[in-house]
Order: structure tokens, then sequence, then C-alpha cells
């Protein structure tokens, strides 16, 4: 069953498109990448959020008709592709680490390989997210794969160590390997309207990634509403970041739809008043290829194609990779099987 190929409405996400071909474009103006500009308070002031409208709008993305048959797997195969699989927890180990990189070079298991025609795909996942603890040891089992290593960074979770640890924290990673940088904001900067604290954090986070792309985890569910996720957006993208994201994995409530449309708004916004691309990062609680499906949807519609590459889009999830692959083998076989017969690591 080799997968369909062509760019119809229904798809697309043409599966083998190479990662990056994609000229980044809004509305018709070539954007270039993110970098630093002066803080205009006045732009983060006069954010204001339709609370009820982006629930209504959020609410109405899962509801619509999914993709079918051939075009979802094209989708699936692609969410593999930006994702950051991901392993953070308090008993991780080399080993569990190294089970991950090599799940994160060979995503799918052979046969479905073969039965999708995908050989000539080289599909791996985007990146593997670590803590600092094991950045070498995953940039040596990813050694000549072209994975990326990310290292979530400067105090994470909660991001409330001293500055000057935090900033160290990122120059240990890059040095160790890492080439993604997953920073925390001082949610409490966000609650106290500091703009000027939050923008010179987040800039002193990113000079000290140096080449490194560095993604700016705001902890939505801790800012309590949507105009603060919108304002931090905006701060961290005018600060520089590469990517915004929206959750460590550890708040109560982590990636959600109308939070991600909030977010994905700004970085509209932004590329249109500044002419640069930001890129997005959903994480936490991201499990299912249906939720995977959705955001993509959700990104297509509000930012087009090219936020559907992984240079401009990941999800940060632990466990997605399983289910994505059931559904795979349930497209090539028309059975499901159990889900413990796809480990992540
Ligand atoms: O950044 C990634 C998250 O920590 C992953 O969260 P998850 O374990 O809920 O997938």
């Amino acid at each position: 069953m080799a997968l369909q190929q062509e760019n119809s409405a229904h798809s697309p996400v043409p599966a083998h498109t190479p990662s990056g071909s994609i000229p980044v474009t809004l509305h018709g103006r070539e954007l270039i990448p993110n970098r630093r500009i002066p803080l205009d308070v006045s732009w983060v002031e006069d954010i204001r959020v339709n609370t009820s409208a982006v629930e209504r709008r959020a609410a109405s993305i899962p509801a619509r008709r999914s993709v079918k048959k051939d075009y979802q797997a094209a989708w699936l195969l692609r969410a593999i592709s930006c994702m950051d699989l991901t392993t953070l927890s308090g008993d991780d180990s080399a080993e569990r680490v190294k089970r991950l990189c090599a799940k994160a070079r060979r995503p799918l298991q052979d046969h479905l390989v073969q039965a999708l025609g995908i050989e000539d795909l080289h599909l791996t996942t985007g990146a593997v997210c670590v803590y600092h603890a094991f950045v070498e040891t995953a940039v040596k089992a990813l050694e000549g794969s072209g994975i990326r290593v990310a290292a979530v960074s400067t105090g994470f979770p909660a991001g409330l160590s001293p500055l000057e640890t935090r900033v160290e924290e990122i120059r240990r990673s890059v040095e160790a390997g890492a080439s993604e940088i997953d920073i925390v904001i001082t949610r409490a900067h966000v609650f106290n309207g500091e703009w000027n604290a939050l923008y010179d954090e987040v800039a002193a986070f990113k000079e000290a990634c140096g080449p490194a792309h560095m993604k700016a985890i705001l902890g939505t569910g801790d800012l309590l509403t949507l105009r603060n996720v919108a304002r931090a957006s905006w701060v961290a993208m005018m600060a520089g970041s590469d990517f915004i994201k929206t959750s460590t994995g550890k708040e109560a409530v982590n990636a959600t739809l109308p939070v991600s449309l909030v977010m994905v708004r700004a970085i509209r916004e932004y590329a249109e008043r500044t002419g640069m691309s930001v890129g997005y990062k959903p994480a936490g609680g991201i499990k299912t290829a249906k939720q995977a499906l959705d955001w993509m949807a959700l990104m297509k519609d509000e930012l087009g194609r090219p936020w559907l590459e992984p240079t401009l889009f990941r999800y940060g999830a632990s466990s997605m990779l399983g289910d994505i692959e059931r559904q795979l083998e349930h497209h090539v076989t028309g059975r499901y099987s159990a889900t413990y017969r796809h480990p992540v690591a």
C-alpha cells in the first residue's frame, strides 16, 4: 500500500517533501528567521483576546471532518518528522535515553515502513528532548542520523534558580552538543507585568544559546489568562526566541487548543508586523494521533503550509509516537493491535 503523494486539497502534506524545502512565506511575503528587536511595551499592553471567540473556534477544530485513509497516513508521517521525542522523568537513565534515540532513528516498525512503501523517506523524528544529564548520551546515540538533540534548561520546569545558574546551564548543554535549548520563563514576570525583566531574561538566554535554536516555554497553564499567554508570546518573540512553546509537561494544564490558537495568532501577527518567522511547539499531554491531526489542522489554517515543517513546528511528546504507530498499523492491516506492542522507549 504505497502512499499517494499528490498535493490535493485533502493532502496538503506530501509525505516525501524534504524538510526545510518550502520557502517561509505568509500572505505571499517571504519571511526571514526571527532575531531580537527592541522591546515595544505598547505592542504588549495593547493586546486584547476575545476568550469566548477563541474557545468557540478551538472547539470547532476537533469537530471537523478529519483527513482519511492515505491522506491521514501522510499527515501522521509528517507529524512524526515534527516530533521532539521526549523523556523528562525523575527516573530517566542512559539506557532509557539510548532506547529513545533508537526509536527516533527508526520510529516505525520495519513491516510498516515496507507496507507503506516509504523506505526511501528515511523517516526520523525531528529531535530527541532530554535533561542536560543525558545530552552527551543522546548526541552519541544519534551520531550520523541528522536528528537534533534538544535539552530542557534554565531550572526546568519551574525556572526559579538564580539567573547566572540558568545561563550557565544553557552554555553547558550547548557545549555538550545540544543544538536546541528549551528554556522556561519566570512566570511571575508575566503576572506582574514586568515586561522589561521578561525581555531581558529571554534575551540573555538567547545570547547564551549561541548557534543553538531556542524554544521559549511559557508555562501557559500557569499564566491564568489567554491575554497573559498572548503578551508573554510577544515579549518572548521580540527577545529573539526561535520558537515559542506552551508547557513543560509538568503544569496542571499543559497544551490546549485555545492556548495554541492564541499563540499561533501571535506568531502570525508578529510575522505581519516584522517580516520574521517564529516556530511553534505545543507540548504536554499530546498523546494521540487524533490530537496530532488537530494541531496540524490548526497550524495549516492559521499559518499555512510552511508551519508544517520541522523547522517551524514541533510537538513535545513522550508517548504520542506509540499511538501514531498503532494507527498506521491499523491503516495497513485493518486491525488494531494492543498498545503494549508499540513501546516508545
Ligand atoms: O516537552 C515535552 C513534554 O514534557 C512532554 O510531555 P508529555 O510527557 O505529556 O508528552
